[in-house]
């Protein structure tokens, strides 16, 4: 009482006292309502944004635009969908295998799955369709993956509940894990995303693998870029790994180390592909050959890199198809996990295979061959090869590949940039309607 007389005395306007009448109790009552109310709407507000708010673990750009991206799941369950997910798993041919492919909207995901599907095997895709690049592309894959019939889920590598649901629904043979976050230069940007999709999204993929009953076979995506700063060329797999000059290297490196555990502990069947600069129809549009496309078409001049000394930057270009055969070619001959339900039953198969085209060509020669295919003359404006990830050439030994998958790359740059330039400008025309 003394207190809410003491409260009655502060003055609402400086300089002036309330009077005393006998509406002020009633406009107090009013007041400590409407402090109570607003006391409850700021409260909530700090709730809403440090709790629930996707960027609450970080204010900084890096881990907002982290989550943005990481799209979570929100519209799977139902009988529908279930049912969906089931008709796209079916197999269809007599020794037909069923997948789950992880970034089945990505570039390599796309056609992995098409070529899987066409042979009669079950696919399910599944894709964050995230805005690293353009989602509209990601979105034009997956239409033409419906076509075909496959059915692409909506769902992050990194939605465990999501995960295992497809596994309740599908028992997968094998499990193709393209989903990833790609890029050499844009780890410096935003390292966050390279740590949450390439090193806990793949355990996250893993751990649900290895509590499957049965234990799925899995192939997954590594990358050229393990060899980082490593001089013996060409790369074998059993040259030294331990140098990567870019964090996306170091998360797919320590992706193989990842591996490596599973396989031990819970004898599961894995095989990491180090990709060598895949290209092709369909492609991503953060790499050089594709976004060299547009701005050559668009006039704009083209950053090409050399090292010192005028060094010349090559790369072992590799055909989205050779890499398409390669990736089958790995699912078929891959053994069965030995484990179920997270226990080991015996040594599982662990391997690791280069997927290039073993002959690397200058970034200057890419440019050549795409003015000659384009009948556009670039304007070409050398630099440096920055000091954020990329290493001066790739060049891959495929000799292990060739003998256990029978693997053999037969697309030259200039026939593979043929039917890039050829979808190119099919899909965006001749300039005009450009890529972003
Ligand atoms: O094999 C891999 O594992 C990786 O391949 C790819 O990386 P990279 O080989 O670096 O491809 P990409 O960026 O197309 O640059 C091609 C060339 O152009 C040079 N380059 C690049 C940009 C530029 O502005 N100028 C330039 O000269 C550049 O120096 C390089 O020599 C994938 O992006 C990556 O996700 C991963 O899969």
């Amino acid at each position: 009482m003394s207190q809410m007389k003491h409260i009655d005395n502060i003055p609402s306007t400086p300089g002036k006292f309330k009077e005393k009448s006998p509406y002020n109790r009633l406009r107090l009552h009013f007041s400590l309502t409407k402090l109570t109310f607003w006391s409850f709407v700021f409260l909530g507000l700090i709730f809403v944004f440090f709790f629930r708010s996707p960027s609450s673990s970080s204010s900084s750009p890096a881990a907002s635009d982290l989550s943005r991206r990481s799209l979570r799941t929100n519209s799977y369950d139902g009988p529908a969908w279930e049912k969906r997910i089931k008709a796209s798993a079916k197999v269809r041919s007599h020794s037909g295998i069923s997948v789950l492919v992880t970034g089945a909207a990505g570039f390599v995901g796309t056609h992995v799955s098409a070529a899987l599907k066409r042979r009669g095997d079950g696919v399910v895709g599944l894709d964050n369709f995230n805005d690293y690049y353009d989602p509209t592309l990601k979105r034009a894959r997956q239409a033409l993956l419906e076509r075909a019939g496959v059915y692409v889920v909506e769902g992050d590598i990194n939605d465990v509940a999501l995960l295992k649901k497809l596994f309740d629904i599908v028992q997968f043979s094998h499990v193709m894990h393209l989903a990833a976050q790609a890029g050499v230069r844009y780890a410096m940007e935003n390292p966050g995303s390279y740590v949450h999709s390439n090193i806990a999204g793949l355990v996250n993929v893993l751990e649900v693998c290895k509590n499957a009953n049965p234990q799925p076979a899995i192939v997954w995506a590594s990358s050229s870029s393990v060899y980082g700063l490593n001089t013996k060329v060409p790369f074998s797999e059993k040259d030294r790994t331990d140098q990567p000059a870019s964090l996306y290297a170091a998360t797919k490196k320590a992706g193989e180390e990842i591996a490596h555990t599973y396989n031990h502990i819970y004898g599961l069947s894995l095989t990491g592909l180090r990709f060598f600069t895949v290209y092709g129809p369909w492609g991503r549009p953060d790499m050089a050959y594709f976004f060299f496309t547009r701005d050559i078409l668009k006039g704009k001049s083209i950053p090409i890199f050399e090292a010192a000394n005028h060094g010349t930057v090559a790369r072992d270009f590799t055909y989205i198809d050779d890499i398409v055969k390669g990736c089958l070619a790995a699912l078929d001959t891959a053994e069965k996990s030995t484990g179920s339900g997270g226990k080991k039953k015996g040594p599982a198969q662990l391997r690791v295979f280069n997927l290039g085209n073993t002959s690397p060509v200058p970034v200057s020669d890419l440019v050549s061959i795409l003015e000659r295919l384009l009948k556009v003359k670039a304007k070409r404006s050398v630099m440096k090869l920055p000091r954020n990830g990329d290493v001066q050439f790739t060049h891959a030994n495929i000799s292990f590949a060739k003998r256990e998958l029978g693997y053999k790359p037969t697309t030259d740059l200039q026939t593979g940039l043929k039917k890039f330039v050829r979808w190119y400008l099919s899909y965006y025309g001749d300039g005009k309607k450009s890529a972003q």
